[in-house]
């Protein structure tokens, strides 16, 4: 894969409001690193990233991938792929016609369409199963249709909510790997939200801890996530995480 170029995310003053819950992100997102969102339930991770993807729209204040100023565009305009914890995939459709839709909404492909997305599956290790609808894969399979679906589209921003929660702890370890080889290869931006802390220190990602609506810490997650990191990370985790993400599975 060729390399992308430089794609800081930058979130200049963004409000956004659910009701009574009030949002406002301040930051720099690094270009071609990690970085990982903590926080407790509720506080607002995947609403950042709805933001950065164009899902939602700031009630104001401006969003800039690499440099530009993508507020306003609508998500297919911007530099950005998303992968869920779930719901991914279209279950009347194949593996193949899943990745498919992350070079064409209608599936009108040429045949470097189809050589982008036989790469792709190869590239997660699902090579033979493209006639298969999403029902004859595993969770860990259909999570990697949509990590392919997300490689065909070529975009320098990676975004995953919660992408690896319903893994198992082996294919989630398999998962990361992955991330951590595209990322080297390419030097995408990757964002993810997680719940499990120990990814971060992982993929040695940069950390960002959010809570009620506010970036409340920034930094290197083995920095933030040491005894001498904020209090009140370290309340939210409960106890120390492990170093290793392979001893704490
Ligand atoms: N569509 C919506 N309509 C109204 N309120 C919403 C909506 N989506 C989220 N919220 C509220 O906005 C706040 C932030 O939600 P968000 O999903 O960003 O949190 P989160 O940190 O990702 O949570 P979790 O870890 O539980 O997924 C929450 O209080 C939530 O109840």
């Amino acid at each position: 894969m060729t390399p992308y170029p430089p794609a800081e995310i930058r979130l200049d003053a963004v409000r956004f409001d659910y009701g009574d819950m009030h949002m406002l992100y301040d930051t720099t997102i690094p270009a071609g690193a990690i970085t990982a969102i903590v926080g407790p339930s509720g506080s607002g991770k995947s609403t950042l990233l709805n933001l950065i993807a164009g899902f939602e729209q700031p009630l104001s204040g401006r969003v800039l991938i690499g440099g530009a100023d993508v507020t306003g565009l609508a998500p297919a305009e911007r530099p950005v792929s998303m992968v869920f914890q779930e719901n991914n995939l279209f279950a009347h459709l194949t593996v193949e016609q899943n990745v498919g839709l992350g070079r064409s909404p209608r599936l009108k492909l040429d045949a470097e369409d189809h050589a982008a997305i036989r790469s792709a599956l190869s590239r997660v290790g699902l090579d033979g199963k493209e006639k298969r609808k999403p029902e004859a894969l595993s969770g860990g399979e259909r999570q990697r249709v949509a990590i392919a679906r997300a490689l065909v589209r070529d975009k320098p921003v990676l975004l995953l909510d919660e992408a690896f929660a319903s893994l198992g702890p082996a294919m989630r370890l398999q998962m990361l790997d992955l991330i951590l080889e595209l990322k080297r290869e390419t030097g995408m931006t990757v964002l993810m939200v997680t719940h499990t802390p120990e990814d971060a220190l992982y993929l040695d990602a940069g950390l960002v801890f959010i809570e009620n609506g506010r970036i409340s810490a920034q930094g290197p997650a083995k920095e933030l996530l040491a005894e001498t990191g904020p209090e009140a990370l370290r309340r939210y985790i409960g106890s120390p995480p492990s170093h290793s993400v392979a001893t704490a599975i």
